[in-house]
Order: C-alpha cells, then sequence, then structure tokens
C-alpha cells in the first residue's frame, strides 16, 4: 500500500475532482460515511447513543459534518462542536454546515473562555442523557500547518481528558489532529485515538514513530481513482505483510550451498555477543553457512559459541579488527555471498582503516552496522564510495552522527533523515539501502523509494536486537533476496517474530528468543500450497 504526503494528497484530490470530474462533495460523503461504518464496527451500534463530533475549520471539519449527518440517519444522537464560526465555513465544508442545520443537527461553538473543563462537564452532562458512543475528532487533516493553540489546543486537551480519564472511544478523521502528516510530529498537542479513519492513502506521519497516537488504523476508499494514483508515481510504501511474497520455499534437492554463506565480521572483547547474536539471526532467517572472522584471541569463544557457524581467527592484531587483516580477510571473502561489518568491533584507527577499505574496496553486498557506521560517519566522502550494495542499519544515534545532526533533529522527521543518500543523478553506484532503526523503522534506497515497517514493539528496546536484525538482513541477502528485498524482509520479520513474543510477554524477551521465533512466523507465511511441497516426501514412480 502507497502513502503520500500532504502535498501528494491534495494534488491527488485536485486532480480527481479537476480532471476527472469526481466532485469534492463525492469524495467527502465517502470519507464521512466510511468514518461512520468503522466506527459502527469497532465500537458497536450507534443508535441511540451520543456521538460527540469536533469540527475544525477545513475539510476535515466538512467529514465531521458527513459523520454527524451519517450516525443521525443511523439513529445516533450527534452533537456537533466548534471552535470557530461555523458560518464561516466555506466549499464543501460549509456546503455540509448548511445540510446539518437544514436537518436540525445540534451543534455549538464553544467560547474560547469555556476552557476544557467546561467542554468535559458538557460531554458528561450528554453521556448521563445518551451513553457517548464515541468521539470524533474531525478538528484538523493534511491542512494542519502550525502548532495548535487557542481555542483549538482547549478541544484537543478536553477530548485527551475524556478518552485518557473517563474512557470514551476517540476515533480520528484521516489524521489525530496536532499530528504533522507527513512526519508524524506532535504540533502543540495531539488527539489520542483508538481508531484513526484514514482516506485515499494512509499518511506517513500516522505510522512514523510507531503511531503512538493513532490507535487501530482503517483505510477507507474514498473514490481516487487508480489511474490518478498510478500517475502520481509515489515512491512511499507501508510495509506489512504484502513483503512475505517475496518469501520461496525450498527447493527439494536443495543443500547448504543453495542457501548462501555469510561472512560476518564483528565482535570485540566484551562485545563477542554482538557476533553471535548476529550470526543467530541470520541462522535463524535460513543462510546455508556462517562463517565469523574474529580477532584471535577472541576465537575459544567462537568455537563453542554457536556450534552451527564455523571460525577464522585473524591475528593481524590478537584483540580487534586491524587493518593488518585485511589481506586475509580478503582471502576468506572469496566464495562468500554477502558480509555483516560492524556489530560491536569498536572504533579503534586499525578497525577504522579495515572498515573504509572493505566498505570501499569489496564488491560483497555487505550489511553495515553498528561501529562500522560510527567508523564512516567521521569519514562522510567515503559513504558515496561503496564497491557493492551496501545495507546500512543505523538507529537514530548512528544516523544522527552520520548526518553530523542531533538525534531529536533525526528523530523530528525521520523520513527525511533516511533519505540522505538519495540522489536524482543517475551514477553506476551500486544500491545503498538505509535502514533507520525505532519504532516505525523506515527504510529508503538511493533512487528515493521508501518504506515504513509495520511490526514491532517497545519490547524490542532490549540489548542485542540490532545484532540479530543485521543477521537476519545478511541471512536474507546471501540466500538471494535483493538489498531491497532482504531489508525489507528483515526489518518485517524481526518485527513479526518479536510481535509474537510480545502476545504473551510484552517485554523481557531477548534478542535470541526473536531469533529462535523467527523460523517458526517464516512457516506460517510460506503459503499452504508452498507447504505441500515442502513437507510431501519426493514422488516415487
Ligand atoms: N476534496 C478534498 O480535498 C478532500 C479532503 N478531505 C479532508 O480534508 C482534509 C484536508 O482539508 P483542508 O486542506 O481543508 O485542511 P484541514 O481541514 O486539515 O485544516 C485546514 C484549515 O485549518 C487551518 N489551520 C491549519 N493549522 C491550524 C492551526 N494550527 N490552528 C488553527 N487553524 C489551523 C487552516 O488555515 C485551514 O483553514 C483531509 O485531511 C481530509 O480529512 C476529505 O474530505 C476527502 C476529500
Ligand atoms: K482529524
Amino acid at each position: 500500500m502507497q502513502l503520500a504526503s500532504a502535498t501528494q494528497m491534495r494534488e491527488l484530490d485536485r486532480q480527481t475532482i479537476e480532471e476527472i470530474g469526481i466532485p469534492g462533495m463525492v469524495l467527502m460523503e465517502n470519507a464521512g460515511r466510511g468514518t461512520a461504518d468503522s466506527m459502527q464496527q469497532f465500537f458497536g451500534p450507534v443508535n441511540g447513543k451520543t456521538v460527540c463530533i469536533f469540527a475544525g475549520p477545513g475539510n476535515n471539519g466538512g467529514d465531521g459534518l458527513v459523520i454527524a449527518r451519517t450516525v443521525h440517519g443511523q439513529g445516533a444522537v450527534p452533537f456537533v462542536f466548534f471552535a470557530t464560526d461555523p458560518e464561516q465555513l466555506t466549499g464543501d465544508a460549509g456546503h455540509n454546515f448548511s445540510i446539518l442545520k437544514r436537518l436540525r443537527i445540534p451543534y455549538q461553538v464553544l467560547d474560547y473562555k469555556e476552557k476544557m473543563l467546561t467542554l468535559v462537564d458538557t460531554i458528561l452532562t450528554l453521556n448521563r442523557m445518551h451513553p457517548v458512543h464515541c468521539l470524533v475528532d474531525a478538528l484538523f487533516g493534511t491542512g494542519l500547518e502550525r502548532p495548535i493553540s487557542g481555542p483549538f489546543l482547549e478541544l484537543v486537551k478536553g477530548i485527551n481528558i475524556l478518552h485518557d480519564h473517563h474512557h470514551m472511544p476517540v476515533v480520528s478523521a484521516d489524521i489525530p489532529s496536532g499530528l504533522h502528516s507527513d512526519s508524524g510530529t506532535v504540533l502543540g498537542e495531539a488527539v489520542h485515538a483508538d481508531l484513526t479513519v484514514t482516506y485515499g492513502l494512509p499518511k506517513p506521519g500516522l505510522l512514523h514513530h510507531g503511531g503512538p497516537h493513532v490507535g487501530r488504523l482503517v483505510r477507507v476508499d474514498i473514490g481516487l481513482p487508480t489511474k490518478i494514483i498510478s500517475q502520481m508515481q509515489l515512491k512511499g510504501s507501508i510495509l506489512d505483510s504484502d513483503i512475505t511474497a517475496a518469501l520461496r520455499p525450498r527447493q527439494i534437492g536443495a543443500h547448504k550451498g543453495s542457501h548462501g554463506h555469510l561472512l560476518i565480521l564483528a565482535g570485540s572483547t566484551g562485545k563477542t555477543g554482538a557476533a553471535l547474536l548476529a550470526g543467530q539471526g541470520a541462522l535463524r532467517s535460513g543462510a546455508g553457512l556462517v562463517t565469523f572472522a574474529v580477532p584471535g584471541n577472541l576465537n575459544p569463544i567462537f568455537e563453542t559459541g554457536l556450534a552451527e557457524a564455523m571460525s577464522v581467527p585473524l591475528y593481524g592484531s590478537t584483540d580487534i579488527f586491524s587493518i593488518t587483516d585485511y589481506e586475509h580477510i580478503l582471502a576468506l571473502s572469496q566464495g562468500k555471498d554477502g558480509i555483516i561489518l560492524g556489530p560491536g568491533i569498536g572504533t579503534d584507527i586499525g578497525t577504522g582503516q579495515l572498515v573504509l577499505r572493505l566498505y570501499t574496496e569489496s564488491p560483497l553486498p555487505m550489511v553495515v552496522d553498528a561501529d562500522a557506521l560510527n567508523i564512516l560517519a567521521a569519514h562522510p566522502q567515503q559513504v558515496r564510495q561503496p564497491a557493492g550494495p551496501r545495507i546500512l542499519t543505523p538507529h537514530p544515534g548512528e544516523m544522527s552522527r552520520l548526518l553530523g545532526t542531533s538525534i531529536e533533529q533525526v528523530q523530528a522527521d525521520r523520513l527525511a533523515a533516511a533519505l540522505w543518500l538519495q540522489t536524482d543523478s543517475h551514477n553506476d553506484l551500486p544500491p545503498m539501502i538505509t535502514v533507520l532503526k525505532g519504532a516505525g523503522t523506515v527504510i529508503t534506497s538511493t533512487d528515493g523509494y521508501w518504506t515504513i515497517n509495520t511490526t514491532g514493539n517497545p519490547g524490542m528496546g532490549a540489548g542485542g536486537m540490532g545484532d540479530v536484525l543485521a543477521g537476519i538482513i545478511g541471512g536474507l541477502l546471501v540466500q538471494g533476496h535483493t538489498p531491497w528485498q532482504a531489508a525489507c524482509l528483515g526489518v518485517y520479520l524481526h518485527g513479526l517474530a518479536a510481535d509474537h513474543l510480545a502476545c504473551k510477554q510484552p517485554f523481557g524477551y531477548t534478542a535470541s528468543d526473536v531469533a529462535l521465533a523467527l523460523p517458526q512466523r517464516i512457516g506460517t507465511l510460506i503459503t499452504a500450497s508452498d507447504k505441500e511441497i515442502l513437507c510431501s516426501p519426493p514422488k516415487i514412480s
């Protein structure tokens, strides 16, 4: 499913209305009716209940008025609250206000002096007469352009009090008011929704940071023609279960050599766990063979640490990776299908020299993680000189170092940060993918395509998760997935496995647990017909 920014959404609406001839009133009607349907689906019948609608000064408010009229027709008692004079509404919203008046649906213009507590009291009183079915937030959608303040701020605060303290369900029309629809940044204060019904195409701001304000997300088809959407050539998408179509069952007769050989360059004293976790991630994602190249003194740990993996001691410098290991590593990389470079390696000068040479000289596809990213951050001119496909997997701290900015700035616009390598020039550089980790992981490629992940949960905020992710992506890479596919599948599956664990234990599961949970998740995703091939013995004729 594609994602659309506020500007793209406005353009889609404009083309639909002006070039195709579908009136804006029809789109608004579809949006409002679709929302009313979802409200019944999620919160039960509206008949006989109060529905409080908070309508803003633009078309989002207009959607709210369609919702009011629709639930009125379904036997509810709608009550519309405006923060500004509704007589000022124009266009389709103004038209819907005229209809509302003719139907004598009650509304009230909130006096700014009547602060939020008065609003809360009013709604609690209404609730005593007819129980409130839900509160409808139709204050702002894609048109929010500055922090919410004044009467609008009072309304949002009031809605949140009713939601947080009085447990009233809240549905947001298109976007929780106060969220920036592109970046997901909270502008002043944002509505806490249980359900967000988004119109046409979802907006990226709903997914950034894991969508903490959004609740359940539902999309309503408001009638934007697919022709118009495809002409727009949108580059953003939701990373959801569609990606799992890229998983393939194993061929009968396949052997360990069929599933790729991964070289892992990771670990140092005190951080051998990072390497072992990456190895686990790779093996659990199905890599055929895994070899660790490790500082010589650490080799005994790897001999026993992961029985299924091989290890080769390096003696350039016995405790850390060093530039003097370069030739040895080059020889080791012969016959390998990919490399993971970075988890737990430290940033020693000799290690840095090795990382930069491998990054700029090895043609093998490479997952570049952790300290390898910190080393690259100190040598920005080399970032765009990869000798082969690269998947960079920074967390916000590493991303901020790569960009030379603060973590706050990265988090304020995660998409802009993750698109740091985007280029319009058609050069012959190998593909470079950035995976900006965190709630709502953002994956971008240099040609400007991007996607935001929908799996994962707060329980994943624990040491070693990133190492396992690097391993999973590396494992998928050597099994023949393209760098883009490997990054997207890896991120999606990593979150999915963790979500499965979180169903029973919301936190306290470990990175190893996630790796262990992975094969079963993959198994359930491979289609039934594929399973038949997998499980049935070869036919003897
Ligand atoms: N034809 C269309 O364009 C359609 C639009 N739809 C709805 O329309 C929305 C977009 O409508 P609009 O572009 O009118 O935008 P909004 O309804 O989101 O709000 C824009 C209005 O709010 C004001 N405003 C912005 N930030 C403010 C702030 N911080 N404090 C006070 N006022 C502020 C603006 O000056 C403008 O009057 C979508 O999110 C969607 O809900 C749907 O009805 C489907 C069809
Ligand atoms: K809204």
